[in-house]
């Protein structure tokens, strides 16, 4: 197994089957149903189960042990082994056929592994199918019933679990109210946009409590405004709801920005597991790197690297462009000039991006880019001007090739 992990996941020896009360779980049916619907005045939505006494250890809720999926020759996931504790929002981030969406899907149900397997509550759901795994999905496309109003959508998943009409309206009535859809509940799906339809996919993959929440790019349809008052509903209900969430996208700041812990996976692999600044600070590889933001990563450098940690072999030195400071090359030096690594250079682009001027500087054969966040009074720099490029050793990485 390659790739750089932040826990033991699978290589521990896995718990004896631990089964978790669900209050309400029907007899013998594997499908839950819910005990606690009323509606009350205020505050959160009350929920059915995950109501124990919060345990001091979070223990771990979902595991991946040495999980393989192939399409024919193709293994669209290779080894993967993780753990996802309980509450956890993890995100899955990658390029396009990385194993993604494959992954998830591997969780949810809907394919099977060719080897390895999957643990929930220290159980192998292999034998499980995905109607039974009580988790809610939503889906990129949304995936709401065209002909089903909002309210009847969201009354769906709580008829399947067998919870009264009574109890139904009354819970549909609190979700429509938690995702700002109050009015909008006699509508047809295609009669709401894009964002409104997104808030009834969220809502209805979580009003009957499922104790996994599952998000499949859940934010790719949407313009960037409104993805980014959508990041801040998910990340508001998954405090609210507390779900133990995996989330798949291939927007890095969406990772950044929603999650607990990010994998990175690359080529049917896990690349790197980490917290969010955790993987953008320290890259195991250039990869990471690159993936998460944008890096210089020096290759075979026209100057030589200065840094406080000593460069480990086969790896290369790598300095993210907001680490880095642009000032009048004649200018005076800075005060804390031992603790930095100063270099002369000649802009030869400057991009103006809104809060934020984009440069490239080369220093001989090498070419860096430089970001800095407008501030008033800050000196700017046009093509040809001669600059000094300073920084602090200590922001000074070595990523694996
Ligand atoms: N049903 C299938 N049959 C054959 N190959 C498949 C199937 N599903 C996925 N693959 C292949 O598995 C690999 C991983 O696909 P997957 O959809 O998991 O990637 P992804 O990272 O989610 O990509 P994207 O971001 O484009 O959705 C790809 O090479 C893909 O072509």
């Amino acid at each position: 197994m390659t790739g750089f992990y932040d826990d033991e996941s699978c290589l521990r020896p896995v718990a004896p089957a631990r089964a978790v009360p669900h209050s309400g779980d029907a007899p013998g049916s594997g499908v839950p149903i819910l005990n606690d619907l009323s509606v009350q005045s205020g505050g959160a939505i009350p929920l059915a189960r995950d109501e124990a006494p919060k345990e001091k250890h979070v223990p771990v809720q979902i595991e991946f042990c040495g999980v393989t999926k192939m399409y024919g020759a193709v293994a669209a996931v290779r080894d993967v082994s993780l753990t996802v504790s309980r509450g956890e929002f993890l995100t899955i981030l990658g390029p396009s056929g990385s194993g993604k969406t494959t992954a998830l899907m591997l969780l949810a149900g809907f394919v099977a592994p060719s080897s390895g397997d999957i643990l929930i509550d220290g159980k192998s759901v292999a034998a499980v199918p995905s109607y039974r795994r009580d988790q809610g999905i939503v889906f990129q496309s949304y995936a709401l019933f065209p002909h089903l109003s909002v309210r009847r959508n969201l009354e769906f998943p709580l008829e399947m679990r067998g919870v009264a009409a009574a109890d139904r309206a009354g819970r549909v009535t609190r979700f429509l109210d938690r995702v700002h859809l109050t009015d909008f509940g006699d509508r047809l799906p295609w009669q709401l946009s894009g964002g409104q339809q997104q808030r009834v996919a969220l809502a209805r993959a979580l009003i009957a409590d499922p104790p996994v929440f599952l998000l499949d790019e859940p934010l790719g349809a949407l313009d960037r405004h409104l993805r980014e008052q959508m990041q801040d509903e998910i990340r508001s209900l998954h405090k609210e709801f507390g779900k133990t969430t995996i989330c798949v996208t291939h927007d890095q700041e969406e990772a950044l920005t929603l999650s607990d812990r990010i994998i990175v996976m690359r080529s049917g692999r896990i690349e790197q597991i980490g917290t969010p600044e955790g993987l953008y600070d320290r890259p195991a590889t250039a990869f990471v790197a690159n993936f998460l933001g944008e890096a210089n990563i020096f290759e075979d450098p026209a100057f030589k690297i200065e840094a406080d940690a000593t460069q480990p072999s086969g790896t290369l030195a790598m300095i993210r462009p907001e680490r880095i400071r642009l000032a009048v090359a004649t200018g005076p030096g800075r005060a804390d000039t031992d603790q930095r690594q100063s270099v002369i250079g000649t802009v030869t682009k400057m991009i103006y991006a809104g809060p934020l001027r984009k440069y490239h500087v080369s220093i001989g054969k090498s070419v860096l880019i430089v970001r800095q966040h407008v501030a008033s009074g800050q000196e700017i720099f046009d093509r040809g001007d001669e600059v000094r490029l300073d920084w602090l050793r200590s922001d000074v990485r070595f990523v694996s090739a």
